[in-house]
């Protein structure tokens, strides 16, 4: 069983212009996937693949029907210009079918862990990068799906609130969610992750745990940033 399954042939921004082809690969019940390679390989591009707002598209993205919505952390926080970050939470719970107590006990731990209750009634166009993402965290968090979508959560929050955000996250798949992140922080992603694929010039060059990429590359106990750079340099296209 797979919560998802992609089959991405070829896509781009637009018809006649492809950016990444041939990304085959699933995710099971319970898995934390990494998502990895160097800027402008195709990681955001492969992400607005799977959601669907790629203008095209040739190719197939499965999702689990019994399974519960996915979320998505965007890179850049999307928000409503017009609507407090309060509203935000009523519009998704109301989106999502929640109960407003269920919506005010969840949101009133989630505002605490990531201490934003001050601002809750202000709008969020008026605050920082971090606490922008942090609010596109909650509403994910809020949710509570059977898969996170995350692009690069870590550039922007500080050090305090990436640790409560891996806690949330390892919380979720303690019951049974999967994520699939795409990351630069490599040490982290070695630390958490169950799985990597490797995304180079728009091509799926890797995937496997960390034991595999090792044997793969007979580089045992070479760390992640190792295995990377191998085969990067390995699949070197100037
Ligand atoms: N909105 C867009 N329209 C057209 N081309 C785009 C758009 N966004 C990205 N691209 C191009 O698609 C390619 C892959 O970019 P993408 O954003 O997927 O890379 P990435 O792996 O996420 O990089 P980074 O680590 O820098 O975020 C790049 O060549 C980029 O110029």
């Amino acid at each position: 069983m797979s919560v998802l399954k992609v089959h991405i042939n070829e896509a781009g921004y637009k018809t006649n212009e492809i950016v990444i082809k041939d990304i085959k690969f699933e995710i099971k019940p319970g898995e934390l996937v990494g998502l990895l390679g160097p800027n402008g390989a195709g990681k955001s591009t492969t992400i607005k693949g799977l959601i669907g707002t790629l203008e095209y598209i040739n190719g197939t993205i499965e999702f689990d029907q019994d399974e519960r919505r996915y979320a998505y952390i965007p890179e850049q926080p999307v928000f409503y210009d017009d609507l407090t970050m309060w509203e935000h939470f009523q519009f998704t719970a109301s989106v999502c079918g929640m109960t407003d107590s269920e919506m005010e006990k969840r949101v009133g731990e989630l505002l605490k862990i990531f201490r934003l209750g001050e601002v809750k009634h202000h709008l969020p166009r008026t605050f920082s990068k971090g606490m922008q993402q942090k609010l596109m965290i909650i509403l994910a968090f809020l949710v509570r799906p059977s898969l996170y979508i995350i692009d690069e959560p870590f550039v922007g929050l500080d050090p305090r609130a990436i640790r409560d955000f891996l806690k949330l996250l390892e919380a979720e798949r303690e019951n049974g969610a999967s994520v699939l992140m795409s990351t630069h922080v490599l040490d982290t992603a070695e630390r958490i992750c169950d799985r990597f694929l490797l995304i180079a010039y728009g091509e799926m060059i890797a995937n496997g745990d960390m034991k595999e990429l090792q044997e793969m590359l007979n580089l045992p106990d070479a760390a992640l940033f190792d295995c990377f750079e191998q085969l990067l340099e390995d699949n070197d296209h100037d």
